[in-house]
């Protein structure tokens, strides 16, 4: 490695113009930064642009959540791309991957305010699932693409075909935004194959990773873009915590799962009011059906405006809710990881998170969805008893007991609330949950028949479910989960009225109590949860 350059908080006592780099920076470039109000260079882009040896040099950076780490790889990417004169027109010279389509949209944005004062225009493309590829890849490929912005998997479909895979034979930039995730497992393979499909590092292209959190694990894989004397450059201290200072974390920790509805609204009611006139508050979810659900109940059971945003809505649902959450003074939106990263939402005041992160790094991306820039902002994590090992193991998280009481006796509105919802949206959420914390087994320490009563309690006591809902025999096994009592083999109803009632098709002896605590590890593996029977975390 070459350097590594720090520097621990984004408020510096002498911040340093963008108009100093007057002569670094095309005067287009400034222009625009300045038409965005950006005065200042955050930390991080103020190492990366005055730092590194030179804008092209091979990096990974880290700097914490909503501190500016786009412009940070914008602005030396787009500068090296203004003065070259060796990308012919209707050639890509910047490729950025990003995880999710809401972030690749919004970084395209960001790179059209910044290019929108050049003299020579410069067409920022997106490729995305879930919109109309024929039109966006004709558009791509009769167009002068000279940045693209893709998720893996729409690149990797891209790229499958010769005449796109030409598209890209003077690459200069490629840059992976949420590097650690890109490069885990999940996305690793697809960035690999991508990486096959176009010009080979020796060609000279620059790599750029950055990220707020950048785990031991992900240093083994970094060469698959980084040439091996990258440089480092980090505004996070090694003893610090991943968090911003200014966010006041707070954990509460319910006796069962079945409290989790009305503890939520308590929760909400209290953060509501800690965000005085204007609360806007984002609930992250497990799953996408549970997301679903909460947003259902809430729609019913709050006055705030209710968004929510999940993998099984529309592309077009999301991109409108992403933009109305973003226009919005006020309101609660009920999320998964599609907005778990990168994701700018203006004046968040609080993050929930209800269940189990997968780890330590989506907690602090999700908490990192207020507080950015220079505001303030508040962070809450809802976990049952069996839940709580979550604040033993990552115990560098400043995370304190909540202040106030929350409450979790049943009350009549929250019950009525739930009634009104169909079965079947019921039904989805319990599948999801129990798919869900399949894969927590082993930290949870349960046996999977006290799995399923955890799962059969929320069903029954929490959504009010006339019996245990149903599984398909085909979710059940790709859950791992066959022949262990209390489940329910049956299918779907496909009525969708509150009032019709599930008809189980086999025998079932059904424990409702809570799962056993502290009972025998299942031993194996470690970190992150063992097994996840097959299911894939569906956000
Ligand atoms: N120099 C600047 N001056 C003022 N605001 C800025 C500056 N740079 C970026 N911003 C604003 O800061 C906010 C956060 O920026 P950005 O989304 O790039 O953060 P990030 O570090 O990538 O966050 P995350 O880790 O969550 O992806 C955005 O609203 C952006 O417009």
């Amino acid at each position: 490695m070459q350097a590594v350059y720090s520097t621990s908080s984004l408020k510096q006592a002498n911040p340093t113009p963008f108009k100093s780099l007057t002569g670094k920076l095309d005067p287009g470039i400034l222009k625009a930064l300045d038409a965005m109000q950006y005065e200042y260079m955050t930390p991080v882009q103020e190492k990366v642009l005055n730092s590194l040896p030179s804008l092209r040099t091979d990096c990974l950076v880290q700097a914490k959540t909503g501190t500016g780490k786009t412009t940070a790889f914008l602005l030396p990417a787009l500068q090296s791309l203004v003065t070259s004169d060796s990308v012919p027109k209707g050639q890509v010279a910047i490729l950025i991957l990003s995880p999710t389509r809401e972030l690749a949209m919004q970084i395209a944005k960001e790179c059209n305010q910044i290019t929108a004062h050049l003299h020579k225009r410069i067409e920022c493309h997106t490729a995305f699932g879930g919109s109309a590829r024929a039109t966006a890849l004709s558009s791509f490929m009769n167009g002068s693409p000279s940045v693209l912005v893709a998720t893996p998997g729409r690149l990797k479909d891209y790229l499958s075909e010769k005449p796109t895979q030409a598209k890209f034979k003077n690459l200069r930039t490629v840059i992976l935004d949420e590097a650690d995730t890109m490069l885990e497992k999940g996305f690793l393979e697809d960035v690999k194959h991508i990486l096959r499909l176009l010009p080979p590092k020796r060609s000279g292209w620059q790599g750029m990773c950055f990220s707020a959190t950048v785990p031991d694990k992900i240093k083994d894989v970094l060469e698959v873009v980084l040439m091996p004397n990258y440089a480092t450059v980090s505004t996070i201290d090694k003893f610090e915590p991943p968090t911003h200072t200014r966010v006041p974390q707070y954990h509460v920790v319910i006796p069962t799962v079945k409290d989790t509805f009305t503890a939520l609204l308590s929760l909400v009611e209290h953060e509501r009011q800690e965000g005085e006139a204007n609360p806007k508050i984002i609930v992250f979810g497990t799953t996408a059906n549970l997301v679903a659900l909460y947003a259902e109940f809430f729609r019913r059971s709050s006055s705030l405006r209710v968004y929510e945003l999940q993998s099984r809505l529309s592309q077009p649902q999301r991109t409108r809710t992403t933009r109305e959450f973003k226009e919005a003074t006020s309101g609660i939106m009920f999320a998964t990881d599609v907005i778990g990263r990168g994701m700018d939402f203006p004046n968040v005041t609080s993050v929930i998170q209800v269940g189990l992160p997968m780890n330590g790094e989506q907690y602090v991306h999700r908490v990192g969805r207020t507080a950015r820039v220079d505001r303030d902002g508040r962070a809450v994590i809802l976990l049952t008893h069996a839940e709580s090992f979550f604040l033993r193991s990552n115990q560098n998280l400043p995370i304190r007991p909540y202040v106030h009481e929350i409450d979790t006796k049943d009350n009549a509105a929250a019950t009525e609330a739930m009634a009104t919802i169909d079965e079947k949206s019921k039904q989805k959420a319990y599948s999801a949950y129990l798919g869900f914390m399949k894969g927590f087994m082993n930290k949870l320490q349960l046996k999977p028949e006290a799995l399923v009563a955890m799962a059969n309690e929320l069903a029954i006591k929490a959504l009010h479910c006339p019996g245990v809902p149903p599984m398909e025999k085909k979710t059940i096994g790709k859950m791992g989960l066959r022949g262990v009592q209390g489940i329910n083999y049956g299918t779907l109803s496909d009525d969708e009225s509150p009032s019709k009632r599930m008809k189980p098709n086999v025998e079932q002896r059904q424990t409702f109590n809570s799962a056993p605590r502290g009972g025998r590890a299942a031993r194996g593996r470690g970190a992150g949860g063992g097994g996840r029977g097959g299911m894939k975390n569906i956000a």
